[in-house]
């Protein structure tokens, strides 16, 4: 999964109800899928509505009756909205629930994944009325419509889209959105960088809109070919050992194992590096220069690989991560991907192939051909040891005891199809137990 390198551009659109901001919104995003490269998919739309803070069946009550103040700054929740676009502005993707406007509440399970992306457009009646909110924005944009063309918008959009009668939307636009609005909303328009009057018909406002994010992309695009960070993939799982030896064998030094909570990754440089990085910490980085290629050797099977490589005082440094799956890609695919780039890097052989010769020799003596078995031979394996268990068939080195059996599973095995083993492993001991 590629991502953007460098920092994303937040665009801020706020303005009253009605005014048009998601209407500039969706024409900035039509826009851009006119230029070459599909720029459009760089960018995501997210709107103020799902930050509404939770309401209680008595509130709903309220709301529905046109009873409820939704247009006032303690109605959202502020901090939710400040993570989130903290955490996109970190390269992170983010869960979004979505909000039903006709039913006053969010919709259970119903989430919108954002994956990291170049441009964020944040809209909605009160973005820039949070000054941590507001501090974040790079642009900052405000859609100004006059008061009855957006009363006369809204009493369209409510009958008609929220199925709501006249009295409901006068009564909430007298008591709450009109008031809200002058106390609000109306005084951020001084922090905007850009005033749209008359939103998405104003074409020459958004034309320059349009290409002042264009120039952004391009220059982030010039820049991720100069960028140390040009290829990412996450993660789920990821482990060390350091052997004291350069051969196979020898005492481990370090085990270090981790597992991911979605911001663990693995980062292919164009200077050649590798990196393994949880949030921005490096765990691991390895040079794959020509200078230094015939050190680095690896296998890879499935969503996961391994790489090998000598460190500086002859200590052999083993390194396995599992490649997390996206909702598009399996993680196979995504290791797959990583192989392709890898390949051209340092020498990686595929462990389900039977030929043994291209393997290196940090490979061989590492990994003893006999013990490389499948998964299903790998669980008659486990399962024919009452006692201790040599797993050295994957990526693990060391005798395990059966009762050390799930939590070494759980924490420390990386297996190519992880979720499946260890259930299919699970069940099968029970049966045994079960017979017994
Ligand atoms: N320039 C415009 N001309 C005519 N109708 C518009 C215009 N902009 C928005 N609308 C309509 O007004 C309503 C509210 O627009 P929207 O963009 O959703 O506003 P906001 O996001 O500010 O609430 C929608 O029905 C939309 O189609
Ligand atoms: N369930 C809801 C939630 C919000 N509103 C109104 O929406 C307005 C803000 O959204 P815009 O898209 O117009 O910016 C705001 O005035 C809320 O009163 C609603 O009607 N129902």
């Amino acid at each position: 999964m590629s991502s953007p390198p460098v920092k994303p551009f937040l665009i801020g659109v706020a303005g009253g109800p009605c005014s048009g901001k998601s209407t500039v919104c969706e024409k900035i995003v039509k826009d851009l899928e006119c230029l070459t490269d599909n720029q459009a998919n760089r960018v995501a739309v997210i709107a103020l509505e799902h930050f509404y803070r939770p309401k209680s069946a008595e509130q709903r009550v309220l709301a529905t009756r046109g009873d409820w103040n939704l247009d006032h700054p303690v109605a959202f929740d502020d901090e939710l909205l400040f993570t989130t676009l903290q955490d996109l502005l970190n390269g992170k993707t983010v869960r979004i629930n979505r909000y039903d406007v006709r039913t006053f509440s969010h919709i259970d399970g119903e989430y919108e994944n954002i994956e990291p992306v170049d441009v964020i457009i944040m809209e909605g009646i009160l973005v820039f009325y949070f000054p941590q909110i507001r501090d974040l924005f790079n642009m900052k944009l405000f859609v100004d419509t006059d008061a009855d063309t957006r009363l006369a918008r809204r009493v369209l959009r409510d009958m008609k889209l929220h199925g709501r009668n006249l009295e409901h939307i006068l009564n909430s636009y007298t008591n709450y959105v009109k008031p809200a609005f002058e106390d609000f909303c109306l005084p951020t328009k001084k922090y905007a960088d850009v005033i749209i009057p008359r939103g998405a018909d104003n074409s020459v406002a958004v034309d320059l809109i349009v290409q002042h994010i264009k120039d952004f992309l391009k220059q982030n695009t010039d820049m991720a070919v100069q960028s140390p960070l040009t290829q990412h993939w996450s993660l789920i799982r990821y482990s060390v050992d350091i052997h004291n030896s350069a051969n196979s064998g020898g005492t481990i030094l370090q085990r270090q194992f981790d597992r991911s909570d979605g911001q663990l990754r693995l980062s292919l440089t164009s200077t050649q590096q590798l990196f393994v990085t949880r949030d921005n910490d490096i765990e691991e980085c390895i040079d794959l220069w020509p200078t230094v290629i015939s050190s680095v050797t690896g296998t890879y099977v499935g969503d996961a690989l391994l790489l090998y490589y000598i460190t500086g005082n002859r200590c052999r440094r083993e390194f396995r991560v599992q490649f997390a799956s996206s909702d598009t890609q399996k993680g196979s695919d995504h290791c797959e991907n990583c192989v392709k780039y890898l390949k051209k890097l340092c020498k990686l052989t595929n462990m389900n192939d039977n030929e043994t010769s291209g393997v290196e020799q940090t490979m061989s003596t590492t990994i003893d051909a006999n013990s490389i078995v499948s998964t299903p031979d790998m669980i008659k394996l486990l399962l024919s040891q009452q006692q201790t268990i040599k797993l050295s068939s994957y990526y693990y080195s060391e005798p395990i005891h059966n009762e050390n059996m799930t939590e070494f599973l759980e924490k420390y095995l990386i297996e190519p199809t992880f979720p499946d083993f260890v259930s299919t492993v699970y069940a099968m001991l029970e049966s045994m137990a079960k017979k017994k």
